[in-house]
Order: C-alpha cells, then structure tokens, then sequence
C-alpha cells in the first residue's frame, strides 16, 4: 500500500519549507491570474446573468467566478438557479444542474453508459474508497454489483439487519434514553443515530460491535472517529473550487492532507484486520450472515478488492440513514397529528398480535405493514434527501431530453433536494409535509424513481434502501411507542457533507410514555 508523502514529496516539502523560491514567471503569471478572478468575481457581484438557464462565462476563466462564490452553498446555489428556470435545467459550463425528471431518467437509464461515475468527487474519494463499487464504473462495477445485488437480496441478510437493529435498540438505545427521560439530560439525536448506524453498519459488514453507542470500547470509538474523519474530510476535497490545492497538499502532505492520510491508513489497518481474522478463523465457523463471510465463502476475491468494496458499503449505509431519520425526527417534532397517527398504526398492528406478544419488538412482515409510517418517512425524505446532490460526467457529447446540449467531459448534476420541492412534480402543497399525498385508500403508493430519485434511479439505484426502510420504520416504532419527545433549541439548517445533516445536532429531551409497552426485554 503506497500513500502520499512518498520520499520524493518529503524531499520537496523540506526543501520548500525553508526559503520558498519563487520564480519571476510564476509570480507574475499568478498575479494575472489572480486578477483575472478578482475582476470576474467583482463584475459577478454587480451584474445579473444574462438568462435564467445559461450563465453568463468570462473570456480565459470561464464560469470559474461562479463556483469561487458559490462553492460553499453549491445546493442552495443550484437550487435557486433551478427554481427560476422553465425548464428546470442550468448550464454553467462545464456544468448542467438538473431538477427534470425526464433528463434524470436519460442520464441515469437510457443513456447510462454515456454518464459513468466521474469527476471531483470520484478523484477526492479514490484514495479512500479505491476501487469500490461506490466509486468505480464498467467491469469492475458490474461484478460487485451482481455479487452484492444477489446478497442484498437475500432474506437471510434483511433479517440480520433486523436482528442487529433490535439488539441494538433494545440493548442499547431504550436504556440510553430511559436515563435521559428520568434525569433531564438533553440528548443529541443526530449524534446518536449516528453511532447506532454505524455500529450496525459495522455487524451487517464486518460481524464486529465498535459499541460507539455505549461509547465504551476506546477500539471501537477509534474505528468510529477514524472513518468519520477520512469520509468529511474526502468530501471537503470534493467541494474545493479549484482540486489543486488539496492534490498540491497530499503532496506535500500537509494540513488536512496528513490528517486524512492518517486517517485513512487507521480505517485500511481495521478493514485488513477484519478480513484476516474472518478467513483465519474461516466464513461458516461461528456468525456467518454478515456481508464479509458471504464473500469469504462465495468467491475468491483478493484481500484489496474486499476491503475497497467493504468500505464503499459502510459508507453508502453509516451516514445516509441517520441523516434521513435526524431529518424526520425533526419534521416529527413540530407534527404531533402525524406522531399520532404512527402511534394509532402501531397500536392497530400490535392489537393483532394478541395478548401475548405486546412487549416484544415489531416483525419483519409487521414493519411491511406499517403503510402510514412509510409514508411519512417517504414525505421525509423528499423533503430532505439524505443525497441531494448527485454529479455524472457525459463521455461523448449528447442531448438532453429538454434539448440541453451536454459536451463530452462535463458534469450532469441531479439536485433531488430541488425536485422534491418542485411544484410541477408535487403539486401546490409541495413545501407542505403531508404524508398523506403516499396514500391510495390507506396503502403505500411508490412513485416513479425518475421524480423521486432519493434512492437514485436506474442500474444503480440503492442496494440498501429496503434495509434503510427496515431500520427507520423499527427505530421509529421503537422511540414513539417508549417516549415523548419535544425539541429544546429551533433547529432546521443543513450541513452538506458524505449527506445533508443536520446543522448543530437534534437536542431532543425524552420523557417515557404510560402508555408505551410494557417492557422492551425481549430480542426475538
Ligand atoms: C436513507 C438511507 C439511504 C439513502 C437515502 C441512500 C441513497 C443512495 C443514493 C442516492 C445512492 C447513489 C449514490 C451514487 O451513485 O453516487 C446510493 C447508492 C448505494 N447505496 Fe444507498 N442510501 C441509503 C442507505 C443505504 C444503506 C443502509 C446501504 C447499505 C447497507 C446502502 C448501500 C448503497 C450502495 C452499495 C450503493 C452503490 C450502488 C451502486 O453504485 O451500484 N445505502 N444510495
């Protein structure tokens, strides 16, 4: 394993450090280019783009100016420019923002091939997730995604999703917010969503607890701190203006760069150490259901292609479903209608289960029926996607369906926040929170995935979204049945990091309910 900071890098950092020589040349030609900026960015300020859907581009920089200003709010950015186009489409080249479902299903379906994973995003990941089915298109790609298609699939593996997720509800979140309720104490529902989900991303991938929940294992709050650090900080490459700086500190390996470095190397040595004591101790021998020992026992991939799909996994899973249900929380803590109605769904579904069973946790056919709750998470989700931004670079130059011209580099952009709030796709109520609008006589109603592309659509739609909808609907039943909730501190901003999180945490104080079940005692 090779990083940054190879020797040639040292040689050249300790020679820079000292006495930073720079040339004449280079001075001057950067002056120009600095200027060049200023000015643009200057005229940027006092002057409105010439029309809604095509923005205005300066002669040597192009459309640079722009992203200098806007780099920092690309969603909020992306989504004004949207809502004012009439055809839901803007070209600042070399870049198309889209919010039309019809150019959404193009690039991500008909026209797939033309519009691979690629980019700022693809290269500031690539060091982490090397050549992970997250990152990595054509053949590589196709045989992960069969692989994992096929075992994502399995019923085996939605029902050790739903066992990991009681075991950790039950054993650890009821006790956690129990404490809370009875001692007062403000509790960060985001923070905590956050350690549930990875540590059982952790047991669906690996068969290993980190137990970030209880915060007690210092290996696994390390693993925690580690991945979280290398995954925020791949994601700050991706939203620089210009990627050289952050390619001119990795080889310098400076600053964020060490940090990531180090980061990174902490999370491989963990990943490599999972996957040798698996195939030490052998796939079979002991838990068998996690997504490593089905690797292990079905094929005979290397080492390096099982860490770099594994960790592609856990970070397509840990901070996409707490961000969703921080999210939902949230819109639940100003709706008791609609926390009561979840609560009149759960009694009607427990009332069938009969005396015997009202203390036990929800079944896996029991979640599927949760029909209004469903929804309500779906009405969630559209208004804040936990993806809201998703970037596809155009091989060979193409059309779009509206009749945008996409030339061969650039990148297609699909904003799913602006598309949920879209009122030709949701109608006059679409800023409204109605889960309702899911509903046809009381049953889920999917929509086409083209216009609600949260899951992303096509050949690479979510392979976790099922198991996403497991999780949520169980966590949900879980905390409404036990507790009240009321939220301390006005909270709304987003966050645009791996998801959009929450800015600042959910402060949410608990209070256990009389009329909760009895006990959550039993993992089944
Ligand atoms: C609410 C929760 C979730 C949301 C909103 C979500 C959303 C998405 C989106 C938008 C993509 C496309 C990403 C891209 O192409 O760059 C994606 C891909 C993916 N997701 Fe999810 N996801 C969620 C949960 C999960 C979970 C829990 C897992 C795994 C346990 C998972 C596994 C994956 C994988 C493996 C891919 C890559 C698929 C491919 O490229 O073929 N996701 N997800």
């Amino acid at each position: 394993m090779t990083y940054p900071g190879t020797p040639l890098a040292d040689v050249v950092r300790m020679s820079l450090r000292p006495k930073m020589e720079v040339s004449f040349y280079f001075l001057s030609s950067s002056c120009l280019f600095l200027f060049c900026i200023l000015a643009s960015a200057l005229l940027l300020l006092f002057k409105k783009p010439s029309s809604p859907t095509i923005l205005q581009s300066y002669p040597l920089i192009g459309t640079l100016p722009h992203f200098i200003k806007n780099c920092n709010r690309v969603l909020e950015w992306s989504t004004e420019l949207l809502a004012a186009s009439p055809t839901a489409t803007v070209t600042v080249a070399p870049m198309v923002f889209t919010a039309n479902p019809s150019n959404v299903e193009h690039v991500l379906k008909t026209n797939f091939d033309n519009y691979p994973k690629g980019g700022s995003i693809v290269s500031a990941l690539h060091d982490f997730l090397g050549r992970g089915i997250f990152i990595s298109n054509g053949e590589q790609w196709k045989v992960q995604r069969k692989t994992a298609s096929f075992e994502f699939n399995t019923k085996s593996l939605r029902a050790f999703v739903l066992h990991a997720v009681r075991r950790e509800a039950v054993g650890r979140l009821v006790p956690l917010l129990r404490r809370a309720s009875r001692s007062g104490e403000v509790v960060d529902l985001q923070d905590v969503f956050e350690r549930f989900a990875f540590d059982n991303i952790c047991s669906l991938v690996f068969d290993q607890d980190p137990s970030c929940l209880l915060g007690g294992n210092e290996e696994g709050e390390r693993f925690f701190h580690a991945f979280d650090e290398a995954a925020h900080l791949c994601i700050d490459r991706a939203k620089q203006a210009l990627p050289l700086v952050w390619k001119l500190k990795k080889w310098l390996d400076v600053g964020s760069e060490r940090r990531l470095r180090e980061s990174m190397s902490t999370v491989h040595e963990f990943v490599d150490m999972f996957i040798y004591l698996k195939r030490r101790r052998g796939a079979g021998d002991g838990g068998d259901d996690d997504l490593l020992s089905r690797f292990v026992k079905n094929g005979e991939q290397s080492d390096e292609f099982l860490r770099d799909f594994l960790i592609s996994v856990v970070l397509a899973g840990r901070d996409t479903t707490p961000a969703a249900i921080t999210w939902f929380f949230w819109e639940l803590s100003s709706r008791p209608d609609v926390v009561e109605a979840i609560r009149e769904e759960l009694r009607s579904i427990r009332s069938k289960q009969g005396e015997k069973r009202t203390d036990e946790v929800f079944a896996l056919e029991e979640l599927r029926g949760m029909h209004y709750l469903h929804a309500a998470i779906s009405e969630s989700l559209r208004l804040h996607p936990a993806v809201p931004l998703l970037p596809r670079v155009c091989e060979r130059d193409d059309k779009l369906p509206d009749g945008t011209k996409v030339c061969k580099g650039w990148t297609v952009m699909y904003n799913s926040y602006a598309m949920g709030r879209d009122e030709g796709i949701w109608g006059e109520d679409c800023k409204e929170f109605r889960p309702e609008r899911w509903l046809e006589e009381g049953e889920f109603q999917a929509v086409s995935a083209f216009r609600y592309p949260v899951f992303h659509a096509g050949p690479r739609m979510c392979l976790g979204k099922d198991m996403a909808v497991i999780q949520m609907k169980a966590l949900t039943a879980i905390i409404l049945e036990g507790f009240e909730m009321e939220l301390v501190e006005e909270r709304g901003k987003h966050q645009l990091s791996v998801s959009m999180r929450m800015e600042g945490g959910l402060p949410m104080r608990f209070r256990e309910r009389q009329a909760g079940t009895k006990a959550f005692n039993l993992i089944k």
